[in-house]
């Protein structure tokens, strides 16, 4: 596990070749303020490719800030954010908008747009970034409707006709539009019952197995960061306080995550998941 001491020197540098893993994206000292409110402060991560990265935080930390940041939705007072090696404040626009073709996200509550089809929300990147046929479009659609577990039926339903599992995953189908090399998902699996959530994260896991997705996935969800990420990063103090995995985050004494990981609510899906993964 490394801190945020480390992050500042040459650990993560040396962490990429030692194990010799691509770095999809990367943060580096950045720094987001609003008015004299620091709320990200030399904050430095890096995510590898194929691997699905959980990020969880307290609230009101700056989870949801430093994912808007890194789509260019929020403007930073230092850093640099590279994309697949690009530092993204050096791109122009053809550039940008080739990066945002290999980039999918999943906003919190799904936010469909309510007055379209599941099929025309899947189809909006599309219509974005590609021109197309209509016919492929649609059999591209359903292909990612067909993906995500949804029934073909689904594909001519609007949103206020979906479940909120099926509106998650209708959502991804979306995120997974142009078929990107990396996904956000921002905490995916509230509001879902525990079922719901777990098939969810089984569908997560699968995308990363099948098709070497990689995943950024802020979540609350003890489940989630307990049986389907592969490495947890946890923001605190305005930066990354630590990274590592799971076995990791139970060893740190960092107080928070030591509360987080280790305390009463913690100590009730530890031992379950522990089961899980002994049993897959
Ligand atoms: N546009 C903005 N202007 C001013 N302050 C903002 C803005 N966006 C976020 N903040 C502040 O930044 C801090 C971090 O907010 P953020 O939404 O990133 O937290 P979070 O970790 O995602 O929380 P939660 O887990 O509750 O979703 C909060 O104090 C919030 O009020």
């Amino acid at each position: 596990m490394a801190t945020a001491e480390e992050d500042q020197t040459e650990a993560p540098r040396a962490a990429e070749t030692e194990n010799g893993r691509e770095i999809v994206l990367s943060a580096e000292g950045v720094t987001v303020r609003f008015g004299t409110t620091t709320v990200l402060e030399n904050l430095s991560l890096d995510v590898y490719r194929g691997e699905i990265l959980g990020f969880v935080g307290a609230s009101g930390s700056g989870k949801s800030v430093l994912l808007r940041t890194i789509l260019g939705l929020v403007r930073k007072q230092a850093g640099t954010i590279r994309m697949f090696g690009r530092d993204l404040a050096e791109l122009d626009d053809a550039e940008r908008m080739l990066i945002d073709m290999r980039q999918g996200v999943l906003f919190q509550h799904g936010a469909l747009f309510s007055a379209l089809t599941v099929l025309e929300n899947v189809q909006v990147p599309m219509r974005e970034y590609i021109d197309l046929p209509k016919k492929l479009m649609d059999e591209l659609a359903l292909l990612k409707i067909e993906l995500v577990g949804l029934p073909r039926e689904a594909a001519n339903k609007f949103p206020s006709e979906l479940s909120g599992g099926m509106i998650k995953r209708a959502a991804l189908a979306r995120a997974l539009a142009l078929d990107p090399d990396i996904v956000f998902l921002d905490e995916p699996t509230s509001g879902l019952d525990p079922i719901g959530a777990a098939e969810f994260d089984e569908l997560v896991a699968k995308m990363r197995d099948t098709m070497g997705l990689t995943v950024y996935m802020v979540t609350h969800d003890l489940d989630s960061l307990l049986t389907v990420c592969d490495r947890i990063a946890v923001l605190g103090k305005k930066r990354v306080l630590v990274h590592g995995t799971v076995e990791d985050m139970m060893k740190s004494e960092e107080p928070w995550v030591k509360s987080y990981f280790r305390g009463k609510r913690a100590r009730q899906v530890v031992r379950p998941a522990a089961r899980m993964k002994e049993d897959s």
